[in-house]
């Protein structure tokens, strides 16, 4: 360990004097002119992590997901492609806030002989980022950091968050049977392409496709994808729109996932194009959100709660089909956000176990790999499917018993490898959707059918202090501050079939109030009486 190279390499990159930064659900996400010196930390941490874990590969990505352009972020990815492990967030935090250089190195220190690692090991760091501009500096940072603590690293320049998950896993499993993928950003378009033609299975595509990649990083990658998927074979037909990401400004600006989910409708420099399927991806391509804009019937939205129904039935099906009902459990993991309808066709139609979780992926992907397939998207588009490695082994190793059984196992072993069990992946989410469609024939109307929304409303409420909102039960209730469920309970018993619930933000200074009930009148007069408990409450 070189203290003065350490020092040296520190001090060209300070954190902002007297901002307090804390690692949430999606990493360090501020304005990027305040991360140069986060992002040299980060690397220490990642760098520290690795050797920890006896030199497995540490993820960093670079990106500020659905945020505006002046944003970015820096978060830390575990060896087999899944978030942090929630422990090393506070040693986050605590490395990041060291004031001086002299603290941090000190504090590095002390982190480093209270986790019982020794810096003499080696250690690997892979990172990525996206389209944003600021990436350059914050990259400069991140590699210095890794360079002054002899850390090995690839670098491996603009790559969408689900990527970058899916690369750490494919270094850290290559060469062992649970080889993971190609270790290129070439395999995952190759390993995406033949999966899909695979669990089509001689089935094609129907209609036209139109993917608004919120002018992010979605837009080059998914035009690579595009090159390497037979579209002869597959009848996959996509018009990219929105992949302008020479200008920054417009990343994520009025289109992406976000926009349209938030906003409930689709971006306004869309041309409807009647009974064409549309879907956005966010900024960094890890949230998707399908709908149809039809000059007649007008905007339809099918959101994470859709999807993660649209996979659960499917997959459902063909584990059936498979004979494997006994052998496999599967269930579906929610946050509190998920529409009471989604929740109810799950359980009642889909007759599958449905999990409620706090909000934030780790969660939802802890929860879902208690399953032997686990389904779990958040109702904003994030999510994805996780299966166990005994569910991947019998798809594969299962003699079948009929051409149906060979059919489904076949199906499974493809959807498999289709999907991307790292993290969700806007990319690798929509093939499944494209693949569930055609094996049902469905049109995106068809899907609609399948429930109707409860009416609802999600309300953004400024407080002064978000964190005395406490909550329980998958913050499905508030434990804190006393008295203020009391007074949400009396006002969802006035109606019908209504829920309300309050939490505080992970990611922004404010709570959310989220209603839903029987009717549009109700649930925004519900969501708007709550909003003020909170408003009150919280001044
Ligand atoms: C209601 C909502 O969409 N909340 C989002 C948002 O979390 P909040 O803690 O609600 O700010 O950002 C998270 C990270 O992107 C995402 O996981 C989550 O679903
Ligand atoms: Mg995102």
């Amino acid at each position: 360990m070189d203290d003065s190279k350490f020092l040296e390499a520190s001090a060209k990159h300070p954190i902002v004097e007297g901002h307090v930064y804390k690692y949430g659900t999606a990493g360090f996400r501020m304005k990027a002119d305040l991360l140069p010196g986060v992002s040299f930390r980060v690397g220490l941490i990642a760098g520290l992590r690795s050797r920890k874990l006896n030199g497995q590969a540490i993820g960093v990505m670079i990106t500020a997901s659905h945020n505006p352009a002046p944003d970015n972020g820096v978060k830390i990815v575990d060896p087999m492609g899944e978030m942090l492990e929630q422990d090393w967030e506070a040693h986050a935090t605590l490395l990041v806030n060291a004031p001086t250089h002299e603290e941090l190195l000190e504090t590095y220190k002390k982190l480093a002989s209270q986790l019982k690692i020794d810096l003499n090991t080696p250690g690997r760091v892979v990172y990525g980022r996206d389209t944003r501009p600021s990436g350059h500096s914050l990259v400069t940072a991140l590699a210095d950091a890794l360079e002054a603590t002899g850390i090995e690293y690839t670098d491996y320049k603009i790559l969408t968050t689900p990527q970058l998950h899916y690369l750490t896993r494919c270094v850290n499993t290559e060469g062992t049977p649970k080889a993971y993928g190609e270790v290129s950003e070439a395999g995952y378009y190759n390993k995406l392409s033949e999966a899909f033609v695979r669990a089509l299975r001689g089935r094609k595509v129907q209609g036209q496709l139109i993917v608004d990649c919120a002018n992010g990083v979605g837009g080059p990658k998914l035009n690579e994808l595009l090159k390497v998927i037979p579209k002869d074979v597959t009848g996959f037909n996509v018009k990219v729109v929105n992949d302008d990401v020479l200008r920054p400004e417009v990343l994520n600006l009025d289109c992406g996932a976000d926009f349209v989910k938030t906003k409930q409708r689709a971006p306004p420099n869309f041309k409807p194009t009647p009974e064409a399927r549309c879907c956005s991806l966010d900024g960094d391509a890890d949230r998707l959100i399908y709908y149809w804009a039809d000059p007649d019937s007008g905007f339809f939205m099918l959101d994470g709660d859709r999807i993660s129904s649209l996979n659960a039935s499917f997959i459902g099906d063909l584990v059936r089909s498979a004979g494997l009902e006994e052998e496999l459990r599967i269930g579906v993991v929610q946050t509190a956000y998920a529409n009471g309808a989604s929740t109810t066709y799950i359980e009642k139609n889909l007759q599958l176990p449905v999990v409620c979780t706090p909000t934030g992926v780790k969660h939802l992907h802890h929860a879902a790999c208690q399953f032997d397939v686990g389904v779990y998207f958040e109702a904003n588009g994030h999510g994805t499917v996780v299966f166990s490695q005994e569910a991947l082994r019998v798809f594969r190793e299962k003699k079948p018993q009929s051409p149906a059984q060979k059919d489904a196992l076949e199906t499974l072993a493809a959807v498999g490898d289709l999907i991307n069990q790292t993290v969700g992946d806007a990319i690798s989410d929509m093939l499944m959707v494209e693949v569930i469609l055609a094996h049902k024939a469905w049109s995106l109307k068809d899907w609609a059918t399948t429930y109707t929304d409860l009416p609802n409303r999600l309300v953004r409420v400024e407080v002064a202090n978000k964190d005395i909102f406490e909550t329980t039960d998958a913050e499905r209730r508030l434990s804190h501050p006393p008295g203020a469920q009391d007074e949400i309970d009396q006002c969802v018993r006035k109606y019908t079939t209504a829920r309300s619930f309050a939490r505080a933000s992970g990611t922004e200074n404010a709570c959310r109030v989220y209603a839903e009930a029987a009717t549009r009148h109700e649930a925004d007069e519900l969501a708007t009486k709550v909003a003020s408990i909170i408003k009150q409450y919280g001044s």
